[in-house]
């Protein structure tokens, strides 16, 4: 008995593994009529002939270069070659050949690796000096998810299929994104443009080791069998859509990518010319420590001028979709569009709410709601006509993730869907969401279409409200406060969230985070900039501010409790409806923030915090404690002017806590 690898087992002739005699079928002819009831038999004669007939084949699905010539004057063999030109371009070496030999499929199938590149005639024939230009590589282009399964599944160890069909993966040793890592190129321009120095998250590096790390990464993809290259877009907005190429080096971030970009039609794709961004992903090989600026064997590279970025040391997905959205923050700006770190999502009404809020506050959680249109989950933008999604996916945290409490994520994590860094039952491949062994930050990456109720295409009007969402770990938020503008603006700038560093041993002291704009890890412009164009809009478009703690109750972190999430979904419902802007308010000590009295389906007890606080001194002293914080935090925008009104900057610096 031989196995073939796969768990089944080969049997032989004269029956199953316990020696059971063969099972006779007998045709049954009766009056000449058949009453054989098994079907007719396959038309091919032989098991290739068999396996060639199972499959159709599919309409051609890379970009060209754009020519003088039309598209449709060219003939299937120009096409294909013009296509893959396309992609050798993208992976030449900048100091050698022009480009590598291309083809199109995987290198194990034979069959499927004849199209090869012979370079155009108008270009340059090029001496080959190194042998890296000798070999082919593979370009596996724009696979579908079933495709990019196969691949996991056959090559990347810790690949597997859940008994719901989603793609559990592991990301190597980096389970988080590394902003210490992330490099942008200082040039002339992006010397002036940007934000630098000290609070920025623009770590610079210069022209010249950036093409270091490049060429890098560049042979290093070179030097696989083959590649993963996908061609997608960013932003709904059809006026302001960017197209962006990654080339990556594992199945998991080709359906990673494929999941969170707007995944284009054949039309789109076939149309697609050249991107406006490009991503070299050779993140399971290290950056050289010795090269200058390494401080570590991750970079994470953005070079806005060559429109590249390049990831060397960290496989973690989540640093392509981020990398990305800072180049949104940088290029959207530049046009008048403001980025948002935000959910978003739109009622039966046609109203707008935008969830801001640091890493685990709840935007995918609030902005994921059965009653509402989902338009995303994370990234967007805010244009002169509204609001539009960055992406085509949403990336959804899992721990302790239940089915009861969040029906519409659960039930998205399916085929189709990476799982990234869950344990799971051997066996059934039942996901346990509380288990925490490979990480804490476990995440499902999927397509935005399996929200049942997606908003197709992902667009909005003008929002109505600004949700800024905290976790306030120190417990004396209040769950719900309505912000005037000033208000608005000094929350959004401060960016706070508080956290519990690592929860296993035993309690720990709450950590306040302040992250400017709600993500200053994110951010290319001084957060300022950001502010004085929400501030703009919100007054242009009437919108309403409001701050929701996602966060503790009745006391700190290890004393109170997290509110609990039915409550806080029937206060953004309120919002949402806008019952609670007609509602009765008073005014809280120290912060200053207006909060309801009563709010529908919520106990009003706990609108207030120091109510559920048994220690009333402690609950003083905590509140005085983080207004502090927020009061040292704010200390390095006191000197910023937010757009042309001087009185404005008054009033946010005025709108934080007083004491
Ligand atoms: N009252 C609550 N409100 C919101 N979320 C809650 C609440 N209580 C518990 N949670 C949990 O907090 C987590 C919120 O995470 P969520 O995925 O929404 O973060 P996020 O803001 O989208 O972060 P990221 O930007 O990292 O994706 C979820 O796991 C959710 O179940
Ligand atoms: O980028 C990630 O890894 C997850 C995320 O959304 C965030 O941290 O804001
Ligand atoms: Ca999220
Ligand atoms: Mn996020």
């Amino acid at each position: 008995m031989a196995s073939n690898g796969n768990g089944s087992v080969a049997l032989n002739g004269k029956g199953g593994r316990n020696g059971l005699a063969k099972i006779e079928t007998h045709k049954k002819h009766i009056n000449g009529i058949c009453h054989d009831d098994s079907g007719p038999t396959v038309k091919a004669q032989t098991i290739d002939e068999l396996h060639f007939l199972q499959k159709k084949r599919s309409a051609p699905t890379t970009p060209i270069e754009r020519t003088q010539t039309p598209f449709a004057t060219l003939s299937e063999e120009q096409r294909q070659r013009q296509q893959l030109n396309s992609i050798s371009a993208s992976l030449a070496s900048l100091t050698r050949e022009s480009g590598p030999k291309v083809v199109k499929g995987d290198p194990d199938k034979k069959s499927e690796t004849q199209r090869v590149v012979h370079h155009d005639h108008h270009i340059a024939p090029t001496i080959v000096v190194s042998d890296s230009a000798l070999k082919f590589t593979h370009v596996l282009y724009n696979l579908s998810p079933a495709e990019l399964y196969e691949q996991a599944i056959k090559y990347e160890k810790g690949s597997f299929i859940t008994s719901t069909g989603a793609l559990a993966t592991l990301s190597g040793a980096k389970t988080g994104r590394s902003p210490r890592d992330k490099r942008v190129v200082k040039d002339h321009h992006t010397e002036n443009e940007l934000w630098w120095g000290k609070g920025s998250p623009n770590i610079e590096m210069d022209e010249h080791t950036f093409m270091v790390n490049r060429e890098r990464a560049v042979d290093y993809l070179n030097s696989l069998d083959k590649v993963f290259v996908n061609d997608q877009f960013l932003n709904w907005d059809p006026e302001n859509k960017i197209k962006v190429r990654i080339v990556s080096a594992r199945a998991y971030h080709s359906l990673f990518m494929h999941n969170m970009c707007i995944r284009p039609n054949t039309e789109e794709l076939e149309n697609f010319g050249t991107p406006d961004f490009t991503i070299y992903n050779a993140g399971q090989f290290p950056c050289n420590r010795y090269t200058h600026y390494m401080t570590s064997s991750t970079s994470i590279d953005i070079n806005l001028g060559r429109r590249e970025m390049v990831i060397l040391g960290t496989q973690y997905a989540g640093e392509m979709k981020k990398g990305l959205f800072s180049v949104m923050h940088y290029l959207m700006p530049m046009r008048h569009i403001l980025s948002l770190h935000s959910g978003c999502n739109i009622g039966k009404d046609g109203d707008v709410a935008l969830f801001f809020g640091l890493s685990g506050t709840g935007k995918t959680t609030l902005s994921t709601d059965h009653n509402r249109y989902l338009i995303g989950d994370d990234e967007h933008c805010w244009s002169e006509t509204g609001v539009s999604n960055i992406e085509g996916g949403c990336y959804a945290k899992c721990i302790d993730l239940s089915q009861e409490k969040e029906p519409d994520i659960f039930n998205a994590i399916r085929f189709g869907t990476v799982l990234e860094n869950v344990v799971f039952d051997e066996h059934t491949r039942q996901v346990d969401y509380t288990d925490k062994s490979v990480t804490e930050n476990t995440r499902a990456a999927y397509p935005i279409e399996y929200i049942p109720n997606a908003m197709l295409p992902c667009v909005g009007p003008h929002p109505k409200n600004v949700i800024l969402l905290a976790c306030d770990a120190f417990g004396v938020l209040p769950p719900v406060s309505k912000l005037n503008l000033a208000q608005t603006m000094y929350h959004f700038i401060s960016g706070y969230t508080a956290l519990v560093a690592g929860t296993e041993d035993g309690i720990k002291e709450p950590q306040a985070t302040f992250s400017a704009c709600f993500g200053a890890a994110f951010i290319m412009l001084h957060p300022t900039k950001y502010a004085a164009m929400l501030a703009e809009k919100m007054q242009k478009h009437g919108a309403t501010g409001w701050l929701v703690n996602t966060g503790w109750s009745g006391g700190s972190y290890g004393y109170g409790s997290r509110i609990k999430l039915p409550y806080t979904r029937k206060i953004i419902d309120a919002i949402h409806s806008g019952s609670l802007l007609n509602a009765n308010y008073k005014k809280t000590e120290i912060f200053g923030l207006e909060i309801p009295t009563e709010v529908e389906g919520v106990p009003s007890k706990i609108l207030e915090p120091v109510n559920m606080w048994s220690d009333k001194k402690a609950y003083k002293e905590t509140l005085l404690k983080l207004a502090g914080l927020f009061k040292k935090n704010f200390e390095t925008f006191t000197n910023y002017k937010i757009g042309k009104d001087s009185k404005l900057t008054e009033e946010i610096v005025a709108a934080g806590p007083t004491f």
